[in-house]
């Protein structure tokens, strides 16, 4: 039994150092911010794609100005920055992607696009390849369970900013085998982070708790019975946080923030999950946070 899981830790290791390249699936903010961490912390070939290449171009133009502003106040080597862009290639196809032996999906949050993303992505992947999902809330074993190699699939959650917050929630689905996690679990260290396992469950750990206290700020600022920023002001005087729940909702992103609650609501089934009517009004404005310039608050662009 202990030779067993010694070679089950050998392979780890070799397929770790195997690890070179990584495929990014969506370049909105926080795919934007994995390719960074990817080629700045962990030294690896990163292939970018975006169903919109304007997207795409933006998520290039922020990598280089991050890595300069390193650069200028000095976290960052100079003669660096050009070294890690090189890495980093923008792919107009998803097919470009399937070379990489572990490839990341950070898609917007709907669960019928991250199941036609999984289908494409088995198709173009060897039954090495491992295939994670960065979703803040839909279940890592339905992902798995459209592959033909859902042993291979795998939650992969970081928080945002993705260059700035230290936790990972790594997820296995039911079918997920020991070296996916091993492996992922060490690509996600030597991005920098801290690892933290969690049971495949409506919203992880994070959004379970996270996502009901913004949904109640929303319906506190609907009901009138406080402003926009007396709310966030009451939350960051009276405990740790440094940005209250509706700042941190524009954040996130209000559509991402609605298709959480909806995950919640439909698959735990109990009424304290119910979305904000608030939050679907916002969204069906277009007011989506600060990616859009607008949410609770108003952003410069
Ligand atoms: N925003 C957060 O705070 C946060 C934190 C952790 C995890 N997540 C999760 O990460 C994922 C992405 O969130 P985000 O905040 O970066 O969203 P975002 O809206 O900033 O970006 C989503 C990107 O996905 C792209 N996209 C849509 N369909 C695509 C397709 N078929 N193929 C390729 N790209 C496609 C969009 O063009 C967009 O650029 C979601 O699953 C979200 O739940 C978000």
């Amino acid at each position: 039994m202990k030779n067993l899981a010694k070679s089950t830790r050998c392979l780890s290791t070799i397929l770790v150092k195997k690890m070179d390249a990584i495929g990014v699936v969506g370049a909105g903010q926080m795919g934007t911010g994995i390719a960074l961490v990817a080629a700045r912390n962990a030294d690896m070939k990163v292939m970018c794609y975006d169903v919109d290449w304007s997207k795409l171009n933006g998520s290039m133009e922020w990598i280089r100005n991050k890595l300069n502003s390193y650069a200028e106040r000095g976290d960052l080597d100079k003669s660096r920055v050009d070294e890690i862009i090189s890495r980093i290639t923008a792919c107009k196809r998803i097919e470009d992607l399937g070379d990489a032996p572990l490839i990341v999906e950070a898609a917007s949050e709907r669960e019928t696009l991250k199941l036609e993303i999984f289908k494409s992505l088995d198709q173009i992947t060897d039954s090495e390849a491992i295939l994670a999902s960065n979703t803040s809330s839909i279940s890592i074993t339905k992902i798995g369970s459209v592959t033909s190699k859902p042993e291979k699939v795998v939650g992969m959650h970081f928080f945002n900013p993705v260059q700035v917050m230290q936790v990972v929630e790594l997820i296995p689905g039911l079918e997920t085998d020991e070296s996916t996690i091993d492996v992922t679990k060490s690509v996600c260290e030597r991005m920098g982070k801290v690892v933290g396992t969690v049971k495949d469950s409506p919203g992880f750990i994070s959004n379970r708790v996270l996502m009901p206290y913004i949904n109640e700020a929303i319906n506190t600022f609907s009901e009138g019975v406080a402003t926009i920023e007396e709310i966030d002001m009451a939350i960051v005087a009276s405990s740790t946080k440094k940005m209250g729940p509706l700042a941190t909702a524009d954040l996130i992103g209000l559509d991402t923030c609605l298709a959480i609650m909806r995950v919640l609501h439909s698959h735990l089934g109990d009424d304290k999950y119910r979305p904000a009517p608030l939050l679907a009004s916002y969204v069906h404005a277009g007011r989506l946070g600060r990616k859009s310039g607008r949410g609770f608050y108003k952003y410069d662009s």
